[in-house]
């Protein structure tokens, strides 16, 4: 399979209010995503996770290293990535249709046909019926349903999802993971996706890249291989415990050591 996405020596720093110095964030990412793939990012909290999504969407500028997308270098945000993040960001005075109609005002499609996608991507995850509904009206789990419609209605060619069920109960979460699943095989699109979860990233990956601790760094890229037909309840099955256990081990002395940073960031 052709690759999509490849991180080449990707490092970032941000500046330290009131010192010379810099925070290092990131260091010399090296990561290639195939097309089509479902590719999951581990890490513990401040590890850089997110700021490797926006780099990707193009929202910052690597400091060093670079990022290419169909082999050409990222170079500002673009319709050919989609965002979903944590919160929802929908328009609170749109209906649940015209907040998926909104991203398709920005790249120009006329205004009949913008209608008629927005209302088939409402139905990809079964929100028809929700159409003229504001945000107010509906759920946690149905606003993501609108925010994950809306990212797929302009057909990006990859879509990055920042903890996009992280504010969700439980059983949302499971019903949005299904349902991101079976989008993800209808359309093919290649998707990224970060998680604190290690459940979620073995439930949903095809490989999970677990990051270290500040500046984080890929330590080690997990192949999940499960037999998704072979059981009712994956999750419940010795494979999905193993992969489970794995992910968990290389995170552990990670988890701690980033602890310890913000510790002594809090004391300094
Ligand atoms: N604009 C910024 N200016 C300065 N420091 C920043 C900025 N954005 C992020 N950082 C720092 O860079 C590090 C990585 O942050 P980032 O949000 O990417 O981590 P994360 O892994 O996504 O964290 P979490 O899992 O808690 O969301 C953190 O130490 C954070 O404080």
């Amino acid at each position: 399979m052709s690759t999509k996405i490849s991180f080449d020596g990707v490092g970032h720093t941000f500046p330290i209010r009131g010192s010379h110095d810099r925070l290092t964030a990131l260091e010399d990412i090296d990561l290639d995503i195939a097309d089509g793939e479902f590719a999951v990012l581990v890490g513990p909290s401040g590890c850089g996770k997110s700021t490797l999504l926006d780099l990707l969407a193009g929202l910052s500028a690597p400091s060093s290293g670079r990022i290419l997308l169909n082999g050409e270098p990222v170079s500002g945000p673009g319709v050919d990535r989609g965002i979903v993040f944590q919160q929802y960001a929908l328009l609170p005075w749109r209906t649940a249709q015209g907040n998926v109609e909104f991203g398709l005002e920005a790249t120009g499609v006329p205004k009949r046909e913008r209608a008629e996608r927005a209302r088939e991507y409402l139905e990809l995850v079964d929100l028809a019926a929700f159409a003229d509904r504001h945000p107010h009206e509906l759920s946690g789990g149905m606003k993501q349903r609108v925010a994950i419609a809306r990212s797929l209605a302009y057909d990006p060619d990859v879509l990055l999802m920042d903890e996009p069920f992280a504010a969700l109960d439980a059983q949302t979460r499971e019903s949005l993971q299904d349902e991101l699943r079976r989008i993800w095989r209808r359309t093919g699109k290649t998707v990224v996706f970060i998680t604190h979860g290690i459940d979620e990233a073995v439930y949903l990956g095809q490989r999970v890249a677990v990051l270290t601790s500040r500046p984080g760094r890929i330590k080690s890229i997990v192949e999940v291989d499960l037999d998704r037909e072979a059981a009712d309840d994956i999750r419940s099955t010795p494979e999905f415990a193993q992969h489970r256990h794995e992910i968990w081990s290389l995170l552990h002395d990670e988890v701690v050591r980033a602890q310890e940073q913000e510790k002594e960031a809090v004391s300094a």
